[in-house]
């Protein structure tokens, strides 16, 4: 069952259209990555969800409330790109701070507080915030999205400029946190750690979605695994039958060449012309293309509304913006982008 449901949203900033036509829904308990280059919506959209900015046009729900209602902001975790924290304040005092806003009674906040920062490996929990390392204050933030016992995080590049082992610790606490059965949408440019925590991404480029689904789906929507097969033929000989070959030297003797076919059949196919030239196949690699390979093909091209790819990119300063805008009502000013 959806606990977020994302409908069409829209964000425009003076005449600059951020995020455009985004559409998706996160099952509970998933853990879903929102993924693209910088300055492709992430961010815009994130803050969309946890309340923080107001769609320009479009919905979106989360546990069944608007973003921003004060029912949802008591069953959501917000982490930020950028986390200042009260330097003056220890990490203890902080969170106590928080949890108190939250109306978190001050033993359970003690417990929930301690249990966090344990299982985050946080010393020194009374050092001032202002003196911890980097890591360390992205520990208390991340703390701090939890203070409330939330059903859904929302995590903004949650591992951003820490050294690996910090960033494994983390990732390997969101991975906790869903087999806990919390629900996670974060954003990350860490490629290898969005393929091995996420159950579904979505890939933005310039505003808009512009590939969806499991990381398999996805690399099956782009060709998925190639196969390269690499033969020898005799020298003059043809190696595929007038097929541009992706690697060829000519010898004296022989012509060794290399093919990227799609399926086993395409081998097959390749092995007969070869043998039938009296060459034979001499290897059969498979590749499978990473999410990064995927990510930099998409990342490159246009996009249609829907997230399938399209034809026609879109100017994201059009005028038919405006025209879109008289169809759906004004758009909303921002609300302030306070912290929650
Ligand atoms: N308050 C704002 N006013 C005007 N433009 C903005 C504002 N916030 C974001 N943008 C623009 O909207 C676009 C999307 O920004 P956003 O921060 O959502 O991208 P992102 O995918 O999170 O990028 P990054 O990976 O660099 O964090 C960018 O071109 C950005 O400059």
């Amino acid at each position: 069952m959806a606990i977020l449901e994302v409908d069409s949203l829209r964000k425009e900033y003076g005449g600059f259209t951020a995020v455009e036509g985004s559409s998706f829904s996160v099952e509970r308990g998933e853990v879903f990555g929102v993924v693209g280059p910088n300055g492709a919506g992430k961010t815009t959209t994130l803050k969309m969800l946890a309340g923080l900015i107001e769609p320009t046009a479009g919905a979106a729900a989360v546990a069944g409330h608007t973003p921003g209602e004060p029912a949802m902001q008591r069953r959501l975790g917000f982490l930020p790109e950028e986390s200042p924290l009260y330097e003056e304040m220890t990490a203890n005092g902080y969170l106590e701070f928080f949890a108190d806003l939250y109306d978190v009674p001050a033993e359970a906040a003690r417990e929930r507080i301690d249990r966090t920062l344990e299982r985050l490996d946080l010393e020194h929990r009374d050092r001032r915030l202002g003196n911890m390392s980097k890591g360390m204050k992205r520990k208390v933030a991340i703390a701090r999205a939890l203070v409330n016992d939330p059903d859904v995080l929302i995590f903004d590049e949650p591992a951003s400029g820490l050294d690996p082992l910090t960033t494994n610790y983390i990732i390997e606490f969101t991975r906790e946190l869903s087999d806990e059965g919390k629900t996670i949408v974060f954003s990350a440019h860490n490629l290898f750690h969005v393929e091995s925590v996420c159950d579904r991404i979505v890939i933005m480029n310039d505003g808009r979605i512009v590939a969806r689904g499991s990381v398999d789906e996805i690399r099956d929507a782009h060709g998925g695994t190639k196969y390269r097969v690499y033969a020898t033929v005799d020298a003059g000989g043809d190696p595929v039958a007038g097929d541009p070959v992706d690697d060829r030297r000519d010898g004296d003797a022989a012509t060794e060449f290399r093919h990227v076919v799609g399926d086993m059949a395409a081998v097959e196919a390749v092995r007969e012309t070869v043998e039938g030239e009296g060459g034979r196949v001499t290897d059969i690699q498979t590749k499978t293309p990473s999410l990064e390979e995927i990510f930099l093909e998409v990342a490159s091209e246009p996009a249609d509304s829907n997230g399938g790819l399209a034809s026609g990119r879109s100017d994201r300063r059009t005028e038919t913006d405006a025209a879109e805008r008289t169809d759906e009502g004004e758009p909303t000013e921002d609300a302030a982008e306070a912290e929650p």
